[in-house]
């Protein structure tokens, strides 16, 4: 009998994987396949809350996630490749001063919406697209229990200390995941204590994995050397 024939759609292309098959105990919560984001909407070209990543990178996350299981904590990723349509959505949406949706008031509470790409914490030509950047966090095991967003629930900043933001099971970084404030500079000197010490945990397992910590971003990873520096991939995130 001939094996099963996956749909053409659902076909990765060569040289990516699902991290669900590299790396099966990373957890996922794929933000942006939600309404729980900047943009207050699921963005475009998410059709399934998974983890893809180029097959480089996700070997590296399955040896970062070896290293964090040994000290008793999880990987937890909130985005990885992420197609040019939705990076395309994200700079109309940027662009679109007028319009009130966002969510601002946890999100970017203190950086005006016109300046998040000048400010570079949106890209329009994102490490995402080409496969081996990832955004993620740990999660201290037994992880504790978690809960979704429910759309129109009151705001918290996400630079509010932990016990007041959204309940994320992740350990304390400082501010929440997106978080569009220069409190979220990895090594931001106002950051101190257990939460410093977390980001350095984080920075120091990925980076003996191969990757490379976007300075302004305390959750944002590259694999290096990149399979595709070149390649801005928009096929749709699903399997
Ligand atoms: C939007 C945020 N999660 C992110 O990934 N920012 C960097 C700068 C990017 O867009 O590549
Ligand atoms: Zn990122």
């Amino acid at each position: 009998a001939s094996a099963p024939r996956t749909p053409a759609a659902a076909r990765l292309p060569a040289g990516f994987v699902s991290l669900r098959e590299a790396a099966p105990t990373v957890r996922q919560e794929i933000r942006y396949f939600t309404r729980h984001n900047f943009t207050g909407a699921r963005v475009d070209g998410y059709r399934r809350p998974l983890c893809l990543l180029t097959v480089d990178a996700a070997r590296a996350l399955r040896e970062a996630q070896r290293h964090f299981l040994k000290r008793g904590y999880t990987l937890k990723v909130y985005d990885c490749y992420r197609p040019q349509r939705a990076v395309d959505e994200f700079v109309r949406w940027a662009g679109d001063t007028g319009d009130r949706s966002g969510l601002k008031r946890e999100f970017y509470p203190r950086v005006d919406k016109s300046q998040l790409l000048a400010d570079g914490y949106i890209a329009a030509k994102s490490g995402h697209s080409r496969g081996s950047t990832v955004d993620l966090t740990l999660v201290e095991l037994p992880a504790p229990p978690t809960r979704p967003y429910v759309p129109g629930e009151p705001l918290v900043p996400c630079i509010a200390p932990r016990e007041e933001r959204f309940p994320d099971n992740s350990v304390d970084m400082g501010t929440g995941y997106d978080c569009f404030d220069p409190l979220s500079r990895t090594l931001d000197e106002r950051v101190a204590g257990r939460q410093r010490a977390n980001r350095l945990l984080l920075k120091r397992g990925l980076e003996r994995a191969g990757f490379r910590n976007y300075p302004a971003e305390w959750w944002h990873y590259t694999y290096e050397p990149e399979t595709f520096p070149d390649t801005y991939f928009d096929f749709p995130v699903e399997r």
